[in-house]
């Protein structure tokens, strides 16, 4: 399996990143990249690593492989695989998005149902071999499934221009070549391979938008135009904890005549099949129960700092403050539950893949958007002006001069002012830093907005049993005596 020295070596292959209108030379010793692509690596070594227990015999070559790019197919299946998941998750504590196995999972469910991708080009083949490739090559696929943000009131054929929407210009013999955007690669400047799709339901006039391909990063006439890196702007780990390590990037892709073979078109020209890729191979659910591992795992390490922060401050035991840190501890399992119970009702599909169960996956999402910006909030008011009352960095506390007053007044009882500091600085990274304002848009959005994340839980909950109940019991009781009433004239 890939080490990270293979996976780094692997970046440098001439992609085109732009940041500050001009191509990064090395995505992998530029400092807006070389941290996360580090991190990344550092997952890599841990899934080579058969002590962690990520890997699975291959039944094809026989190899060890990343098990979280294998379709769980058992309940024992699935537990191992959330057990891989929360492996990667806990390295990052939660705040790497993206990681290889979100879109793995897709790519996985994708192959365990080709029927979803049958049509007389024989696009379920391509789709199988990439899922081969993805395992054998370990390789770490981002993805775009969003169009650009032009206008919401019209989908892609009504916007001026041609192909401002990623779509299909040319058909050849050997492939498409494609033009346009879309949004928004999370980690793609350090990914492998970029799926790029469209999630958001398109109309039949959008044709040619309605596509589903994988395309190597380093591709000519691909280009990611990355948001602002924030790990550039970062003093120290000190100072950004979270900031040096996983600020994993967002980029625009786009796309000026690129050609695709044929073999790497999963969908083509087909409106329905967009919708059927995710949602009728499990991709959607699959890949969302990652990211709610990743995302519970996340909100653990927020309550733990609002844990520290409490007990540092010495108000752990007002009564005000259990309170919030009992809402804090709720609020987290809420989410950790909805995972168990995603779990226990899992079951195999008709093509085997065992699903985590779509009701308890989709409420944990459909709160997100409340959720989050809660657990946010409750540590703000926790930290209270401690996180401000911090030196500019760490430099105050190796200046002699100045770390006595550090030690003086920014300190706590059994604390040194390097410890408190060094809190608060994690705090504000997590809570008020760019990096953490990111965050919370990120936790809003990366699974769609959150009227259609809602969309989800609306359609996955059985509706049908409160319904019926609500009308047994209105059946149960009446008007004993009707009077006959008057007929009204007309
Ligand atoms: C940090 C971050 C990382 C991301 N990473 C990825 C990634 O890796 N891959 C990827 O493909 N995408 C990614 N995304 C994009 C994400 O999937 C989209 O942001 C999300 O699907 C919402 O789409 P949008 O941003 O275009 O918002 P819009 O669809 O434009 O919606 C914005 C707001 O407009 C309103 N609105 C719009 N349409 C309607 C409607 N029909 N009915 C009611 N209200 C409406 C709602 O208030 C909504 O919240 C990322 C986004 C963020 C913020």
């Amino acid at each position: 399996m890939r080490t990270s020295a293979d996976y780094l070596k692997s970046l440098s292959d001439g992609r085109q990143v732009i940041v500050d209108g001009s191509p990064v030379d090395d995505v992998t010793t530029h400092p807006a990249f070389a941290p996360i692509a580090r991190t990344v690596g550092e997952l890599f070594d841990l899934a080579a690593d058969p002590a962690n227990g990520m890997q699975v015999t291959d039944e094809v070559t026989g190899n060890p492989v990343n098990r979280l790019y294998v379709a769980p197919r058992t309940a024992e299946d699935l537990t191992a695989w959330r057990a891989a998941a929360q492996v990667w998750a806990d390295h990052t504590n939660g705040w790497v998005g993206r990681s290889p196995d979100h879109v793995g999972a897709f790519v996985a469910a994708f192959a365990s149902h080709p029927e979803a991708f049958a049509t007389e080009r024989g696009l379920a083949e391509n789709v199988v071999a990439f899922q081969r490739r993805v395992v054998e090559n370990d390789l770490y696929v981002s993805y775009a499934i969003i169009p650009p943000q032009v206008s919401r009131a019209t989908t892609a054929h009504a916007w001026d221009g041609d192909f401002v929407q990623v779509g299909v210009k040319e058909e050849r013999e050997d492939g498409i070549v494609v033009s346009g955007a879309q949004m928004l690669a999370t980690g793609g400047a350090v990914a492998d391979e970029i799926l790029v799709s469209c999630i958001k339901p398109l109309t039949p006039e959008d044709t040619d938008f309605a596509i589903s391909f994988t395309v190597p990063v380093a591709t000519d006439g691909l280009r990611l135009y990355c948001r602002r890196p924030y790990a550039t702007g970062a003093t120290s780990d000190f100072d950004y904890p979270l900031t040096t390590r996983y600020d994993e990037t967002d980029a625009l892709l786009v796309f000026d005549d690129v050609f695709i073979p044929w073999k790497d078109v999963f969908v083509y020209k087909d409106v329905p099949g967009l919708r059927q890729q995710f949602f009728d191979t499990g991709a959607h659910v699959l890949g969302n129960f990652q990211a709610q591992i990743r995302f519970a795992t996340k909100l653990r390490f927020l309550a733990g700092i609002a844990r520290k922060v409490a007990a540092v401050n010495g108000v752990d035991r007002f009564p005000g403050v259990v309170e919030k840190l009992g809402e804090l501890a709720s609020l987290v399992s809420v989410v950790e539950s909805a995972l168990h119970a995603a779990q226990f009702t899992a079951a195999a599909d008709e093509q085997g893949l065992h699903r985590p169960g779509a009701q308890s996956l989709y409420a944990a999402m459909g709160l997100q958007a409340e959720l989050h910006p809660r657990v946010i909030g409750i540590l703000r008011e926790l930290v209270g002006g401690g996180v401000l009352q911090v030196p500019s960095s760490v430099a105050e506390l190796q200046n002699p001069d100045t770390a006595q007053d550090m030690e003086r007044y920014v300190s706590s009882p059994g604390i040194s002012s390097v410890e408190r500091v060094k809190l608060f600085k994690l705090a504000w990274d997590a809570i008020g830093s760019e990096f953490a304002g990111r965050h919370q848009s990120y936790e809003l959005f990366y699974s769609g907005a959150p009227f259609v994340v809602k969309g989800y839980a609306f359609r996955n909950y059985d509706y049908d049993r409160p319904v019926a109940a609500v009308d047994e019991f209105l059946a149960s009781y009446g008007v004993t005596e009707l009077p006959a009433l008057q007929e009204v004239p007309a």
